[in-house]
């Protein structure tokens, strides 16, 4: 069997390696044109590779530096994940395990106490310690039925902006939302283009809108709209598809939804990737114009320094707990922690929850319960008594949610 093996990429091998990500997610290789544009925001900085015996990349793992807010406010160095592939005559060769040991080392070396990945596939990435930590939901508003409540989202005024507008205020504007939520990744400047080549300035006929409230430009939504109707059903209207939505406050909010079902000609709005807890339809005098179409499980966190992560959120005002963690590819976490709102050590104390770093990792950003998983084993329970102490301290009140795709 032929051998591989797995190091850094270095500058000028980018492109030979997104060409083989192209083709693990069954894209097209990009043109020479396309590479030229997305080059500067696909340096060899953060990629790691598997080549073969003739140096040719057949697998990689990418990763971008980002902020991720935890519960509490704080704002952790995260490692975000993405571009992983491996080229379909080599899968189911370890080719994977080796890169995310790698990269879990090289994280770890760095200091960056988080990582965090959106999966293909739900049952990938347990295995490295990585657990879905945000859920988010498709929602599908039927328009006719839509009346919004008296007053509601009447406190400012949305506007077009051009694509040349978008491009200089949306990232700026974006900016103001960090902190809003546990989850929340901030987007790096390298983020944008492709966003924006893809999206905003791309030939999809995608709007972008901005809500202005008292104290000036204070949430956007992006969108398109898709044409629905059919000479069987002429009152079908389109389909109007949110792609990007995000507001400073819950006025600008509710200000951009009102604008979202007052477009014409449109039979639904309909958006997926929304906060689980969006509560859209408290805005409605006919709640049930409000659909759920899925709910998923959306990032995947990994804690790489479980004692700075632990200590870096804040708590539920509740007792303290003392937690065993289990971390097979980074034993450095191993080990119990007296966690509560006073703070976060180490301890020799007996455990009353044992679990395993991905279990943590799900649990760490508010959403789930310990005793859910504890039912699956994920968890194992001590001391039956600290459990709800261990919900009251971890569970967050906003569901957290993650807001961006990479
Ligand atoms: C963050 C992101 O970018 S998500 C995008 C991930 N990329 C893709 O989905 C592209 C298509 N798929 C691929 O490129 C590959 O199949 C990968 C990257 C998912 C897996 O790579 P491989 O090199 O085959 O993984 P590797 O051989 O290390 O497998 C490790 C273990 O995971 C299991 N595994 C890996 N992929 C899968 C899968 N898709 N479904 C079920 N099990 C899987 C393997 O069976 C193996 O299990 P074992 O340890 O019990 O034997």
């Amino acid at each position: 069997m032929s051998e591989f093996s797995v190091r850094a990429v270095a500058e000028g091998e980018q492109r030979a390696c997104l060409d083989l990500l192209s083709e693990s997610l069954h894209g097209k290789a990009p043109t020479d044109e396309a590479w030229a544009k997305m080059a500067p925001s696909w340096p060899a900085a953060g990629k790691f590779a598997a080549f073969d015996e003739h140096g040719t990349p057949v697998g990689i793992a990418s990763s971008i530096d980002v902020e991720l807010t935890v519960p509490g406010g704080q704002k952790l160095a995260t490692a975000a994940v993405d571009g992983v592939g491996v080229r379909a005559d080599w899968t189911r060769r370890g080719i994977l395990t080796a890169m995310m040991a790698v990269q879990l080392e090289d994280l770890a070396a760095r200091g960056v106490p988080l990582a965090a990945l959106h999966a293909s596939e739900a049952v990938i990435y347990g295995r490295f310690g990585y657990g879905a930590a945000t859920f988010c939901k498709g929602v599908s508003v039927e328009r006719p039925r839509a009346r919004l409540r008296d007053g509601v989202g009447r406190d400012g005024v949305v506007r077009f902006v051009t694509p040349a507008e978008a491009v200089e205020r949306v990232p700026a504007l974006y900016n103001r939302f960090e902190g809003t939520r546990p989850g929340f990744v901030a987007r790096p400047v390298n983020w944008w283009p492709g966003f924006f080549d893809r999206v905003v300035t791309g030939t999809d006929g995608y709007r972008v809108a901005i809500h202005s409230g008292p104290d000036g430009d204070d949430g956007f939504v992006v969108y398109q709209t898709i044409d629905a109707r059919d000479r069987q059903a002429p009152e079908r209207g389109a389909i109007l598809d949110i792609r990007d939505f995000h507001a400073a406050t819950p006025q600008a909010w509710a200000g951009l939804w009102r604008f979202l079902l007052s477009v014409d000609l449109v039979s639904a709005v309909a958006g997926r990737g929304r906060p689980l807890d969006e509560p859209i339809a408290e805005l409605l005098t006919d709640p049930r114009a409000v659909n759920t179409t899925e709910v998923i499980d959306d990032l995947w966190l990994r804690l790489i320094d479980v004692p700075a992560a632990l200590r870096a959120r804040a708590y539920g005002a509740a007792g303290p707990v003392v937690l065993e963690v289990l971390d097979q590819q980074l034993p450095d976490n191993n080990g119990r922690y007296v966690v509560g709102p006073d703070g976060v050590e180490r301890t020799t104390a007996e455990a009353d929850l044992r679990l395993d770093v991905a279990t943590l990792s799900s649990l760490y950003l508010g959403h789930g319960l310990f005793g859910d998983l504890a039912l699956s084993g994920r968890a194992e329970v001590l001391n039956e008594s600290a459990v709800a102490r261990a919900d009251a301290l971890f569970h967050t009140a906003r569901s957290p949610w993650c807001g961006t795709f990479f």
